[in-house]
């Protein structure tokens, strides 16, 4: 049998170059085929592309492959996995040049794109013209934008250029939602969310990916969003408060974002819509119960740690809302004689005199 050589790349060279713990390790493979792969015990992950997982470790080894873009979108590539092509050429097909270093077992890095000088100069920057084949680039980059703003990288503006032609060729429209998704997952990750979406804009691509969205790119925004305290679906709700609620729940629907990140969006949307109104211990009530405060103490924490916030308000009062409606207790009704749905108004109405004598100065 032929000898293949094995090769660490992407995000596992890099983020090793950066100091950054690395996570994920993905290897490619040059000078072999599938059969010689399986025939090793490996097994075929990739439907679309010959990525195998390793039996042992269960890693990610791709065979060494170049593409050609051939119609629209995602799946319109052919891919050329001959044994014959080479580790440059699979190097070349990728993003960006900090993500197209490999490194041989002996640790020798090759790095035909020169990603080592571009992390030195902490520049983000395409390998070659074959980035625009992929749409997913545009957000990919901001992604890396975003999460390496700390370290003060930049993307280089003839990669921008190349993103704006992405933007305008109209290939954006053809990326899954689930694909979308999976990128503003890892975005909201960082604490950096906000670059990401300025990012977006400059690549004209924020209103073609979310045009519901009502971006504001602030300081504000940025002292806000950038708290390191945030779950990723805080800083989702925080992001999405200034978007109206119709126009939020569109965006949901349409790039199918996790309850979670829905849920919590929306509530905060929602009662800062409702503010003007004027909050009677019945209100307050009504307001706890639908956003399911007794019954999901855990999302609710999360939801009023983003309003007492949004709004300048003590969480302690927030929590005391919940408290003092936990604390009615149904068994005393019961014992009164009260049942059925009689049972469930005398609850609403215990629930609201308690709110009403409750000290929290949210309730007027
Ligand atoms: N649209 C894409 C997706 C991936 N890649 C290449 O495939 C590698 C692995 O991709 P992935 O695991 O998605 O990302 P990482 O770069 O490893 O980054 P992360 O740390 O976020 O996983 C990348 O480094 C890059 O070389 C690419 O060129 N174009």
């Amino acid at each position: 049998m032929t000898s293949y050589q094995v090769y660490l790349v992407g995000g596992a060279v890099r983020d090793q170059l950066l100091n950054i713990p690395v996570d994920d390790h993905d290897w490619v493979v040059t000078g072999a085929t599938p059969e010689q792969l399986e025939q090793q015990g490996y097994q075929q992950v990739g439907k679309q592309f010959p990525v195998f997982l390793n039996p042992i470790n269960k890693e990610e080894y791709a065979l060494a492959r170049k593409e050609k873009k051939q119609g629209e979108g995602y799946t319109g590539f052919i891919c050329d996995f001959s044994p014959d092509i080479s580790l440059e050429e699979d190097l070349e097909r990728r993003d960006l040049t900090i993500n197209a270093i490999a490194q041989d077992k002996d640790g020798t890095l090759i790095d035909p794109f020169s990603g080592k000088q571009d992390l030195e100069d902490r520049l983000l920057r395409h390998v070659s013209n074959a980035f625009v084949e992929d749409p997913l680039r545009v957000l990919r980059v901001a992604r890396f934008s975003a999460r390496f703003h700390h370290l003060d990288f930049k993307i280089a503006p003839e990669t921008m250029t190349l993103m704006q032609t992405i933007s305008a060729s109209g290939e954006l429209a053809t990326l899954s939602a689930e694909r979308i998704w999976k990128e503003l997952e890892k975005a909201l990750n960082t604490q950096h969310a906000d670059i990401f979406f300025d990012v977006l804009e400059e690549a004209n691509a924020l209103n073609k990916l979310f045009p519901e969205l009502i971006w504001i790119s602030s300081t504000e925004q940025t002292n806000i969003l950038n708290q390191n305290k945030w779950t990723p679906a805080q800083r989702w709700a925080v992001l999405g408060r200034h978007t109206q609620q119709e126009a939020l729940g569109q965006l949901h629907q349409r790039i199918r974002s996790p309850n979670q990140f829905k849920i919590i969006a929306e509530q905060v949307r929602s009662f800062l819509e409702n503010q003007h109104i004027p909050m009677s211990a019945e209100n307050w009530e009504n307001w706890l119960m639908s956003v399911n405060a007794i019954k999901k103490p855990q999302p609710f924490v999360l939801l009023i740690e983003v309003l007492s916030n949004l709004t300048n308000s003590k969480i302690e009062d927030w929590q005391t809302l919940r408290e003092t409606i936990a604390a009615i207790n149904a068994s005393a009704l019961m014992k009164q004689g009260y049942s059925g749905s009689e049972l469930g108004q005398a609850l609403k109405q215990s629930r609201i005199d308690a709110l009403d004598k409750s000290l929290s100065p949210l309730v007027n």
